[in-house]
């Protein structure tokens, strides 16, 4: 075999980065694939941007089809790598594939966070491979580390930054004071953000990577609708600056960890403590930190999103595919880590179940007792304080008659979410306290 026949599916930013990465280091990859990578055809919606790219790096004999099904069927293309994202045409599509014998690979991990059990069923049916490196961290080989570095592992917790957009806003906003609008603005002019950034900033896509990580540390199946997620988008620059001040810094992680009795998923804003290094990954990098038993703790960093990055992931998938297209299946890495028939059924565990510490802000008004009415209907759930600071006193607008409001931040130790739940409801309930009270978990990540 000389070559292997990919065709492209979609024409955007990380199809951009592929092009760029797969013609400019050919040669090197080649002689790591064993034969040469040949992109014959890629689909594209509009023809300018593609043709343009292309006649740039010379790569005029790739075909440019306006049908993406057209490439699927091509029976002249092995391996197809769909980057147009999305959960509806792309299914059918990488179905399709699947279905004429073709080997995917995609960054798409909406797709493969609600439609993978049965992709994979599919593609398993088939004898084919669906390679998601770029799905899950962009750059950073976190599948390939998870699924096959810490096969010896009983794997006991993940937890990482895995979306670029919102710890791009984030940093951006703690460290340049500069407002959520701009900060997202210029993500997507950096190509960072999904096609529809609410994705990002309400913590769904992080919830798509969480899950795909939660099957491959765990063996349980994909189970996105039973994540909890929690955005970017009620945070506030106080907050951020209280955590600061605290000795914190808050950043949108996403965290699965396993217990006898189920299997934490969930994604929120979270307070890390400074000195810890995943509390000062910055931009649009990502981090994850995986914990097996025998290993310990490790931490991976990289380029989260953006073009070549991803690119480098879907590459380095198209490489691997290459090298085993003529192996028997039954002597591939299985797509969830574990072999289908031995997958876990352990429960996801509803938010409620989840025990943690929190950070709680609350709008008061500055009178005596106050703090002593919050403290008890917290003691009343057992759930005790690390840390209590009282902001200076302002006065309300005149509007409401001068009356002196202070914020009391509490730094709550470990508790269950729902005695939390019951104790904020009794707080908001003072009428000393004025405004819907903040509350963000926070972890120690030990
Ligand atoms: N941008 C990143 O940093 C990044 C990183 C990791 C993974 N991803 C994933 O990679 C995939 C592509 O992302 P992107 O940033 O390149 O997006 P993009 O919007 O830049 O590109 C998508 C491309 O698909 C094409 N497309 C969309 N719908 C189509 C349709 N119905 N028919 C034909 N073409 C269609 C668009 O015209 C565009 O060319 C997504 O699944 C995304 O989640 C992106
Ligand atoms: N929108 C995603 C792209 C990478 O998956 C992010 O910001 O992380
Ligand atoms: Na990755």
């Amino acid at each position: 075999m000389t070559a292997v026949k990919i065709g492209v599916i979609g024409a955007g930013t990380v199809a951009g980065g592929v092009f760029h990465v797969l013609l400019r280091n050919q040669a090197e990859i080649t002689r790591r694939a064993g034969c040469k990578l040949h992109i014959v055809a890629v689909s594209s919606r509009t023809r300018s941007k593609i043709d343009n790219l292309l006649t740039t790096l010379n790569a005029n004999d790739v075909e440019v089809v306006a049908d993406p099904f057209a490439v699927v069927r091509n029976p002249n293309i092995e391996v197809v790598c769909e980057l147009i994202g999305g959960t509806t045409l792309a299914r059918e599509l990488v179905l399709e594939a699947i279905a004429h014998g073709k080997h995917v690979v995609t960054a798409n991990k909406a797709l493969l966070a609600v439609h993978g059990n049965e992709i994979f069923a599919k593609a398993r049916e088939k004898g084919v491979i669906v390679a998601f490196e770029a799905a899950v961290a962009g750059g950073i080989p976190i599948i390939k580390a998870v699924r096959e570095g810490l096969s010896a592992n009983r794997i006991q917790w993940v937890s990482g930054i895995i979306n670029g957009t919102t710890n791009f806003i984030l940093s951006e906003m703690r460290s340049k004071g500069l407002d959520f609008g701009t900060v997202l603005a210029e993500a997507q002019r950096l190509g960072y953000a999904e096609a529809d950034p609410t994705f990002d900033v309400e913590g769904v896509d992080a919830a798509h990577k969480l899950t795909l990580l939660s099957a491959i540390a765990f063996g349980i199946p994909v189970q996105f609708d039973k994540a909890y997620t929690e955005g970017i988008t009620k945070l506030t620059a106080q907050d951020i600056r209280y955590a600061e001040e605290l000795g914190y810094r808050i950043k949108l992680l996403g965290i699965t960890r396993r217990h006898p009795e189920g299997v934490e998923l969930r994604v929120h804003p979270t307070l890390i403590p400074s000195k810890r290094l995943i509390a000062n990954v910055e931009g649009a990098m990502n981090a994850v930190l995986v914990k097996g038993d025998a290993v310990g703790a490790t931490l991976y960093y990289g380029a989260g999103a953006g073009a070549e990055p991803t690119a480098s992931a879907v590459v380095a998938d198209l490489v691997d595919v290459t090298r085993l297209l003529n192996a028997d299946p039954s002597h591939r890495v299985p797509s969830l880590a574990f072999q289908h028939d031995a997958l876990d059924n352990a429960p996801i565990l509803p938010i409620s179940e989840v025990h943690t510490a929190y950070y709680l802000r609350i709008r008061v008004a500055d009178q005596p007792g106050v703090l002593a009415d919050i403290t008890r209907i917290l003691a009343d759930q057992q759930i005790s304080l690390d840390a209590v600071l009282q902001k200076e006193a302002e006065l309300f607008e005149p509007a409401s008659q001068g009356v002196a409001q202070t914020d009391l931040i509490l730094l709550t130790h470990q508790t269950q979410e729902k005695l939390m739940n019951a104790a904020l409801e009794k707080i908001q309930a003072l009428s000393s306290v004025l405004a819907p009270v903040t509350r963000i978990r926070m972890e120690e990540l030990n």
